[in-house]
């Protein structure tokens, strides 16, 4: 047996790992001047989705307006999408040199869902770039790198669509730094679920970082699940939409942000849940029948609106420090789904 053939043959009994040999790029493979030559005509947009980022926001901005506007003209629109912030997020990235516009005054007409993927959805709406790159707010030690390594498989590689990035994690509890400790809701919710129900997508290194780029074409076509369930969302259906080739995912190196408490975790991992079941369905993926999932009427508790919805509503515990009581929350978490920009664009 050649290489060659032994290649081939292990590329056949393992399609991950050949996708990962194939399509997993470095940042530094790119240089900004060359993928300037590369946009060839095309626009790229930069959006950064802030719920009260007032402290990350401006720098993020500012390295990116600074190396990518001015230094090379890499990123033709730069746009802060206010996500409902209480805090001076909206004035800190104007000053910077952002294009901020409120989450709530994009598409008025069809309302406002708090949450990350409605900024993300509604952002396709107040860019016009070929390609879009999403990058979270709230990272820290911030290096523009980031947009650079996102776009260059989508402007050098033909037929990829989709980038994502990969990353070092570290977990901050404000005590120790565990250097590769984050990513609690991925490692924990994300992979298990793309394990059992899309195995294709198991290459993917960091499926829920919020920091990506595709082609306005790819993201206008698919549906967009709201809050935290949107970034796992994309992914399957641009994998289930375009095939796993034309999705690409780009080593950054490591990622710093902001480390949410376990409470906000878990309804973060409802998200995900809820974003993975529908795409089980929409997808004709689901392996029970229409009997829906969880408890069954049965047992006297309703599930959703009817026995044919998922959950939502999450249950959180804590022991209340004064009584020594056990205190219950219930949280209603019904994120929902917005259609196909294209469709909105259409009508
Ligand atoms: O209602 C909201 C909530 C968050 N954000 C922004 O979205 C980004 C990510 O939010 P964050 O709360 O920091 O999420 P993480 O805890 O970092 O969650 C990780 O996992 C999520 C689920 O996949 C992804 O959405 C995130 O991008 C990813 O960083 C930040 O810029 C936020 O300001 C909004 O715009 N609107
Ligand atoms: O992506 C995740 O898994 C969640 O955002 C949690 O990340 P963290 O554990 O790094 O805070």
């Amino acid at each position: 047996m050649t290489d060659n053939s032994r290649t081939a043959f292990a590329d056949r009994i393992d399609p991950v790992r050949a996708w990962s040999t194939r399509r997993t790029y470095r940042a530094a493979d790119f240089r900004p001047d060359e993928l300037v030559a590369a946009k060839a005509g095309r626009r790229v947009s930069v959006v950064l989705p802030a719920r009260n980022e007032e402290t990350t926001v401006g720098l993020i901005v500012e390295a990116l307006r600074t190396e990518l506007v001015i230094g090379v003209p890499l990123i033709d629109e730069l746009v802060v999408v206010d996500s409902h912030s209480t805090d001076s997020t909206a004035a800190v990235a104007v000053g910077a040199g952002a294009r901020v516009v409120a989450q709530g005054e994009i598409l008025p007409a069809l309302g406002d869902v708090p949450g990350k993927g409605e900024a993300l959805w509604k952002s396709l709406a107040a860019t016009d770039g070929d390609i879009v790159v999403f990058l979270d707010s709230d990272l820290r030690e911030f290096d523009t790198d980031f947009a650079v390594g996102l776009l260059g498989p989508l402007l050098t590689e033909p037929g990829v669509v989709f980038c994502k990035g990969a990353f070092d994690r570290p977990l901050d509890d404000g005590r120790t730094v565990l250097p590769a400790g984050g990513g609690r809701v991925t490692e924990l919710v994300a992979r298990p679920l793309l394990a059992t129900h899309w195995p294709a997508l198991t290459g993917f290194i960091q499926p829920l970082g919020g920091e990506y780029a595709g082609t306005r074409a790819a993201l206008e076509s698919i549906p967009f699940a709201g809050a935290y369930g949107v970034d796992i969302g994309i992914l399957i259906d641009l994998y289930e939409e375009y095939g796993l080739d034309a999705l690409a995912q780009v080593d950054l190196g490591r990622r710093v942000h902001r480390n949410s408490p376990d409470s906000a975790l878990s309804v973060m991992a409802m998200h995900q849940h809820l974003a993975v079941l529908e795409r089980l369905r929409r997808h004709g993926r689901a392996a029970w029948g229409g009997g829906g999932v969880g408890l069954g009427s049965g047992d006297g508790v309703s599930v959703g609106d009817g026995d044919d919805e998922p959950g939502d509503t999450l249950t959180l515990h804590r022991r209340d420090a004064e009584t020594g009581e056990f205190v219950s929350e219930s949280i209603r978490v019904a994120p929902g789904e917005r259609p196909p920009m294209r469709e909105v664009r259409a009508r």
